[in-house]
């Protein structure tokens, strides 16, 4: 008998562009939601475009965090219930989405995402992630009713948040390599579509890396492009296998034993040259990797993430733990091979 079947949540509106921030209202009509939203956003965002985003709207209460935690999510909860909340709009870079992702499952209401930075895939995808005790990974959510990207706005961000978001789609190559060979000796369920998905948004923000360079609001155009396309092979996955494998645990690992060093999208990126050496060798395709995330400004050294040697060798030989996700990395890396591994391709 034939009995498979699959729920694929993709966000119902997707505005990218010049000044689309003042569109907001309209996208949310026409989601024919009720109720006043919530603003959940961080000081930097707030600051940017708060007013921008209250100016639209007749009644709008804010939240404003500072950290992505638990309590983060409870506040928002709680002001949402106060307030009686429709919905919720996630103004900022990752903090923000992934708190109202995961307070709107509580609240039982849908959330908006208006990324501020093109800093990570969790922009668009099933995905929040909140530190709680030792874990780092995402769990599943309801991904954005909508998204507002505003190319203006995301070309004005750090460049570095752009570069870091460039270098979680350049992981995709690592995190597909992973999947695949966890299908193979695990037999986890692997989705060719997603699959394929993922490799083609990391090949085609590889062939533009020439193009995407600080100033141009073009490079946020192909880097948000990229960003939602992988949120929604996430979401064709039903996981975050196709964005996430051995670099990403590598930079869950970090977050634990060096958190707030460096970025996001800079640690896999660089978690993504040492497992590639791993896939394939001293002579395989790490180099490939190394150049891409080099060509958009993106770090590729310990030095460049401001963290040093011992971190990355403690992380890369523990990242296994990390979570029950099957990887080039299988039941760990012995010491002497991440020294080599990570002399070889230059990260130490
Ligand atoms: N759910 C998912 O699928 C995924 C989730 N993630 C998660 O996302 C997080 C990383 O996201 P990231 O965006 O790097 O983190 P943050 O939201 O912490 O943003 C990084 C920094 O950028 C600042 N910022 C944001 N927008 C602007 C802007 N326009 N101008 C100036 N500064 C700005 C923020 O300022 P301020 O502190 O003032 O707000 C913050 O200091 C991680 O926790 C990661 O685990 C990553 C990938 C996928
Ligand atoms: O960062 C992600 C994809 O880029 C989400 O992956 P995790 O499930 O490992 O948190
Ligand atoms: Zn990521």
């Amino acid at each position: 008998m034939f009995d498979k079947s699959t729920w694929i949540k993709l966000p119902r509106n997707v505005l990218q562009g010049h000044g689309v921030l003042d569109d907001l209202a309209d996208a949310v009509a026409d989601l024919y939601l009720s109720g006043d939203p919530l603003l959940v956003t961080s000081p930097s965002p707030e600051r940017i475009a708060g007013d921008r985003v209250r100016a639209q709207f007749d009644d709008v209460a804010t939240v404003s965090l500072d950290r992505a935690s638990f309590e983060s999510v409870e506040r928002v909860v709680e002001v949402g219930r106060e307030h009686d909340a429709g919905y919720l709009i996630a103004l900022g870079g990752g903090k923000p989405i992934d708190v109202a992702k995961m307070a709107s499952d509580e609240l039982n209401c849908g959330f908006v995402s208006v990324p501020t930075a093109a800093s990570h895939d969790g922009i668009v995808s099933g995905r929040s992630s909140i530190p709680e005790g030792d874990t780092r990974h995402s769990v599943a959510a309801d991904p954005p009713l909508a998204v507002v990207a505003d190319t203006e706005l995301l070309a004005e961000s750090p460049w570095e948040l752009t570069t870091a978001g460039c270098a979680d789609i350049i992981s995709n190559y690592t995190a597909v390599k992973d999947w695949e060979l966890a299908h193979r000796l695990k037999n986890v369920e692997y989705s060719e579509y997603a699959g394929a998905l993922s490799q083609m948004t990391a090949e085609m923000l590889v062939q533009s890396a020439d193009s995407i360079k600080p100033g141009l609001e073009e490079s946020a155009w192909i880097v948000t492009k990229a960003l939602v396309s992988s949120g929604v092979a996430m979401s064709i996955a039903g996981s975050s296998r196709p964005a996430s494998g051995a670099e990403h645990l590598f930079s869950h690992q970090l977050d634990r034993i060096a958190p707030n060093r460096a970025l996001h999208g800079h640690q896999v990126g660089v978690g993504s040259i040492l497992t590639e050496y791993f896939h394939s060798g001293p002579r395989g395709e790490w180099q490939d990797i190394r150049d891409a995330l080099s060509t958009v400004g993106a770090p590729t050294t310990a030095d460049d993430l401001g963290i040093d040697d011992e971190t990355v060798i403690d992380a890369l030989t523990t990242a296994h733990e990390i979570r029950d996700r099957y990887t080039i990395l299988g039941d760990g890396v012995s010491e002497d091979a991440a020294i080599e591994a990570a002399t070889i391709t230059g990260v130490i």
